[in-house]
C-alpha cells in the first residue's frame, strides 16, 4: 500500500545575522544553510497494517508523513501510495488517504463539528446515505455523538481530537497518516482514541501510519515499527525485536554471580525492584550487637546494572531467563517488603536506540 523509496527532504533556509545590521547586511549578501530533514529514507508497507513511526524531535517525521500526503515535494527520491505518486497530488489520491496534525485543526473553529462535516461531505462528493452511515458508525465508536452540535471552540481537546479523526474518516480514506493525535490529552482521552483506532483498523484493514511520543500509543497499537534519528532510518521491524534489543553488555555481569547460575545468553531483560525490610534496624545494633544488614549497600553489585534508590530501593536489570532465580536469591537473603518485576520500559530502549545512533 504504502512504499517509499530514497526519500529525501533538503530545507534550504536563510540564516539572518542578529540585529539591524544583520538584517541590512543580509540585504547584500545572504547566507543559506542546508538541512536534510529526511535522507534516503525506504519502506514499504502492506495494506492494513498499523505502523509506528518514530524519532525524537526534528528527526523528519512530519517532513516524511507531508511528502507521503503530497504536501510537500521531495528533493529526491519516491513514493507511492495506494499506487499514487503523492506529489502529482491528484484528486483520486486525496479520496483515498487522510492526514491528521495533532497540533493542527482542520475544523472550522466558530462553526459546530457537524457543519464542517456536511461541508467535506460536498468536498469530497460523499454519497448522503454512506455518509449518514459513517457519521453514525463514527459517532457512536468514539462517543460524541451529545457534542456534534457544539462549537468547535467549546469542545475540550480530547473531544475536539475525536471529531478531528470523524472528519479525516469520513471520506473512508484507505490510508491514514496520524502525527500526534494523542497529544495534549488526558489518559482517558488517550485511552479512548487509541481504542477507537485499533477498532477502525481492525474492522476496516485501514492502513494507519502513527507517529507519536507516548510509548502507550505505540505498544499498544502498533506490532511494526520504523524508526529514524536525524532524517534516517535507524531501524524497520517489530515492536518485540526492538525490545529484544536491549540485552546489551550488562547482561553479562551477571553471569557470575554468587549463589546463582545466570546464563549470560542475551534476550529480553527485566527490572527487579525491591524494598528490604527493617530497614532502621540495619545501621542499628540488636541487643546491644551490631548487626550487619541482609542487604549491605553493595549487595547486589555482582549483578551489573544496578542501582539503589535514596527511598532504600535496590533496582537490579537482569536477564528475563534470570529473573526467577535472582528473585529466589534476594528472597532467601533477607526479609523483604515488596518486590516488583518489570519489562523494561519502551521508553528506554527507544532513548538508548536514539544516542547508539547518536
Ligand atoms: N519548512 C521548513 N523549513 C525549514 N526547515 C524545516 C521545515 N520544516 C521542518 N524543518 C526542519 O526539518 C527538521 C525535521 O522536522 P520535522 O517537523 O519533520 O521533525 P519531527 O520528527 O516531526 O519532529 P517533532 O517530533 O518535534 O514533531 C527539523 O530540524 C525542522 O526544523
Amino acid at each position: 500500500m504504502i512504499e517509499v523509496q530514497n526519500l529525501t527532504r533538503v530545507f534550504r533556509t536563510y540564516k539572518k545575522q542578529p540585529g539591524f545590521w544583520g538584517g541590512v547586511k543580509g540585504l547584500f549578501k545572504r547566507e543559506f544553510e542546508e538541512l536534510a530533514a529526511a535522507k534516503d529514507i525506504s519502506f514499504s508497507i502492506s495494506e492494513g497494517e498499523f505502523v509506528g513511526f518514530l524519532g525524537p524531535n526534528g528527526a523528519g517525521k512530519t517532513t516524511t508523513l507531508k511528502m507521503l500526503s503530497g504536501l510537500i515535494y521531495p528533493t529526491s527520491g519516491t513514493s507511492r501510495v495506494g499506487g499514487f505518486d503523492p506529489s502529482k497530488r491528484e484528486s483520486a489520491y486525496r479520496r483515498i488517504f487522510a492526514l491528521v496534525l495533532g497540533q493542527k485543526n482542520q475544523l472550522w473553529w466558530d462553526l459546530p463539528a457537524i457543519e464542517s462535516f456536511n461541508l467535506l461531505r460536498a468536498i469530497y462528493a460523499i454519497p448522503q446515505a454512506q455518509f449518514n452511515e459513517t457519521l453514525d458508525e463514527l459517532l457512536d465508536l468514539l462517543d460524541v455523538r451529545a457534542k456534534l452540535n457544539v462549537m468547535v471552540r467549546e469542545l475540550s481537546l480530547g473531544e475536539r481530537m475525536k471529531m478531528e479523526l470523524i472528519a479525516a474518516l469520513l471520506h473512508r480514506p484507505r490510508v491514514l497518516f496520524l502525527d500526534e493525535p494523542t497529544i495534549g490529552l488526558d489518559v482517558i482521552s488517550q485511552k479512548a482514541v487509541r481504542n477507537f483506532l485499533r477498532e477502525y483498523n481492525r474492522r476496516n484493514k485501514v492502513t494507519i501510519l502513527l507517529t507519536s511520543h507516548y510509548m502507550a500509543d505505540i505498544s499498544e497499537l502498533c506490532d511494526r515499527v520504523i524508526v529514524i534519528h536525524h532524517g534516517r532510518k535507524i531501524y524497520d521491524g517489530a515492536l518485540t525485536s526492538l525490545e529484544h534489543r536491549n540485552e546489551g553488555s550488562a547482561s553479562g555481569d551477571v553471569s557470575h554471580s554468587a549463589g546463582v547460575g545466570i546464563t549470560r545468553a542475551g534476550g529480553k531483560k527485566k527490572i527487579i525492584t525491591f524494598l528490604p525490610e527493617l530497614l532502621a534496624q540495619e545501621t542499628h545494633s540488636a541487643h546491644g550487637k551490631p548487626q550487619p544488614p541482609a542487604f549491605p549497600e553493595n549487595w547486589c553489585s555482582r549483578y551489573g546494572e544496578t542501582s539503589r534508590t535514596s527511598d532504600g530501593k535496590f533496582t537490579l536489570r537482569v536477564p528475563a531467563d534470570a529473573v526467577v532465580a535472582v528473585s529466589q536469591e534476594i528472597l532467601t537473603t533477607g526479609p523483604v517488603a515488596d518486590i516488583t518485576i518489570e519489562d523494561v520500559p519502551l521508553e528506554e530502549v527507544i532513548a538508548d536506540l536514539f544516542s547508539g545512533a547518536r
